[in-house]
């Protein structure tokens, strides 16, 4: 062999060792999976998996291809690792052989790195698929033939009104027959008819439905409108306005199959709507939960032998097909009616409570619980005030850190009893793998006795809540644990980004990217419109990053470092001035000791008062 040719093989090699040790050291950290130098029969397969796209089917080819034979394959959501569980050692050699250190497998492009390991990871996320479907949603596959199909193409792609540039549409096209829809008021107006009746073609559901099993009180449809998603398009999770259509409604797919989800405070459903089958909402489905579909180029659902897989979205069309309500909405579901959110102020209480807490859970919490890793990265650096109100304790304090994140602070003073709390899995995940005193609660209801605590600190965290109670109640929470005498510190998120002509550090940073910023800032105001409603359609503005910020409560973008560069959007209510010692001045209990403004953050150290000398 070329000695050139030797040189370049053994470099081959050591890259690949590195990349394997890389990927191994995230498994084991991931999901405590460990690997093994002699052959056993699972493999783990690194560099590759559902988050870039791999398939069952193109892995399973793969193996297919080195003899060996596999009985179960492992996919993980959102990993871009898998496993193999193979029928013997000479099975999971032949494999390892064949495929380790080579890109072969479907049209990924990457290359895959194999190992052995000595047990499987316990599964996660395959429980969103085995959820009961809300109840009165139904999916009909092959509501329509493929012939059926291309005829109802034809007949809406001559007519109907289109509604493009309208704010609230992101890429999706629209066009509406019967009746327009108007994104503006979320509503129809039954009083202007267009001149266009949905087409003749779609005459051919309505028998169909009145065959099919499914006992509802239902009348022909007179309005449709016919969404058009390219890969990668979505809608934002809505509510059909409940004062605009009947019950039920139905969408028709076409072209594409997609994932639907359906929402409803904490449930979540997962739904396949399969190339030309009819989705029915009715009851519950219709009115309680909200739906919507992700803006994403290749979905994660079930494969044929159980597990996960992937599959690439193409384009799709939906016909969705509605019956004007002429009058109030009588709907036994007042969170999200639109009718009933008119009546009492007390319902209307009831329902901002359950929007606030919908809303945290998916801009906040859900989000953190994605973004972990990544996010973790960025924050390691203790802030200098934060670590010196740490500093300010007697040796042997116990400080509880609410929302403690990956655990930054913990280990700031070592001759304290510092333990963290935080909701988001991934980043206590980051703590515990330090030795960290970490556990999981939310912080509005904390499990630590009342007056317990030396020092409490929570660190940009309550901006993350949706209400005004909602931050008080945090804060109060934080004075029942403390201990008379005790102090806490709290930090938020200024809307004033630079107090006093000193920029905080998320402005300044703004310099290294100025220059792609009027461009990026414009593409993103763009690409958010449509991800940034409330589930009851209230729209929420989408931040610029390192720009001042316009208003209050607002959508702030993180986009993750992956192939697929998704972006999630967090929920921040961030504090005017005085807002934060307002808050605190509603506690009895305590009184504020100081307040001040650091890096872009509204601060305060408030003391619990001692019972005798209040
Ligand atoms: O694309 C779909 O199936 C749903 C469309 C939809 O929810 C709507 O237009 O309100
Ligand atoms: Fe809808």
């Amino acid at each position: 062999m070329h000695v050139e040719e030797k040189q370049q093989k053994v470099n081959k090699a050591k890259k690949a060792d590195k990349k394997q040790r890389r990927c191994l050291a995230i498994i084991k950290s991931d999901c405590h999976v460990t690997p093994s130098n002699d052959p056993t029969t699972y493999l783990a397969i690194l560099n590759v998996g559902l988050s870039n796209g791999l398939t069952e089917e193109n892995l399973l080819q793969a193996a297919a291809k080195s003899g060996g034979k596999v009985t179960e394959v492992v996919m993980l959501p959102g990993k871009s690792y898998c496993f193999l569980v193979c029928a013997s050692m000479e099975d999971s050699e032949l494999i390892y052989l064949a495929m380790h250190n080579v890109s072969t497998i479907g049209q990924l492009g990457a290359v895959a790195y194999l190992s052995y390991v000595k047990e499987l990871p316990a599964l996660a996320g395959k429980s969103e698929w085995n959820r009961p479907l809300p109840s009165g949603l139904l999916v009909i596959s092959d509501f329509v033939s493929g012939e059926e199909e291309a005829t109802l193409l034809k007949a809406i792609a001559e007519d109907g009104k289109t509604s493009e540039g309208t704010g609230t549409l992101k890429h999706r096209h629209v066009k509406h027959f019967g009746y327009e829809f108007l994104y503006g008021s979320n509503n129809v107006d039954p009083s202007k008819p267009l001149e266009l009746a949905i087409p003749f073609a779609c005459d051919i559901l309505w028998p169909r439905l009145e065959n099919s099993a499914t006992a509802w009180d239902w009348s022909t449809p007179d309005q449709l409108t016919v969404n058009e998603y390219e890969p990668g398009h979505g809608i934002p999770p809505h509510v059909d306005t409940h004062s605009a259509f009947l019950d039920p409604i139905l969408s028709l797919s076409l072209q594409s199959d997609v994932v639907m989800d359906f929402r409803r405070g904490e449930e979540q459903v997962q739904v396949r709507l399969p190339r030309r089958s009819l989705l029915i909402m009715s009851g519950e489905a219709r009115f309680d939960w909200t739906h919507g579909i992700r803006p994403k180029h290749i979905d994660v659902v079930p494969s044929a032998s159980g597990g996960l897989t992937t599959q690439a979205r193409g384009k799709r069309t939906s016909l969705t097909f509605r019956r004007l309500r002429r009058g109030p909405c009588d709907c036994a579901y007042p969170t999200l009616c639109d009718t009933r959110q008119t009546k009492t102020p007390q319902e209307l209480t009831v329902s901002l409570a359950a929007q606030a807490v919908s809303l945290e859970l998916q801009n906040v919490h859900e989000v953190y619980d994605k973004i972990a890793d990544h996010f973790s990265e960025t924050r390691h650096s203790p802030w200098p005030q934060v670590a010196g109100f740490l500093d300010s304790f007697d040796p042997q304090s116990v400080v509880l850190d609410v929302g403690c994140g990956n655990g930054k602070y913990l280990g700031c003073n070592p001759r304290l009893l510092a333990i963290g709390c935080d909701r988001a899995q991934g980043l206590l995940a980051v703590g515990r793998r330090k030795g960290q005193n970490v556990f999981r609660c939310d912080c509005l209801s904390v499990p630590v006795r009342s007056s317990s605590i030396d020092g409490c600190i929570s660190i940009a965290v309550i901006h993350h809540l949706a209400t005004g109670e909602r931050r008080l109640a945090a804060i109060q929470e934080m004075a029942r644990v403390l201990r008379p005498g005790g102090r806490a510190l709290i930090y938020v998120w200024a809307k004033d980004q630079r107090k006093n002509d000193k920029k905080s550090a998320y402005l300044r940073q703004n310099k290294a990217v100025n220059k792609e910023r009027t461009t990026e800032q414009e593409q993103r105001q763009k690409q958010h419109k449509e991800l940034d409603e409330l589930p009851n359609n209230t729209p929420l503005p989408v931040h610029t990053n390192r720009t001042e910020f316009q208003q209050q409560d607002v959508l702030v973008p993180w986009k993750t470092k992956d192939e697929q560069r998704t972006t999630y959007l967090r929920y921040y209510h961030v504090f005017e001035e005085q807002e934060l010692e307002n808050l605190v001045a509603q506690l009895p209990e305590v009184k504020l000791v100081k307040s001040y403004y650091d890096q872009g953050n509204h601060c305060v150290i408030f003391e619990k008062i001692s019972k005798n000398c209040s």
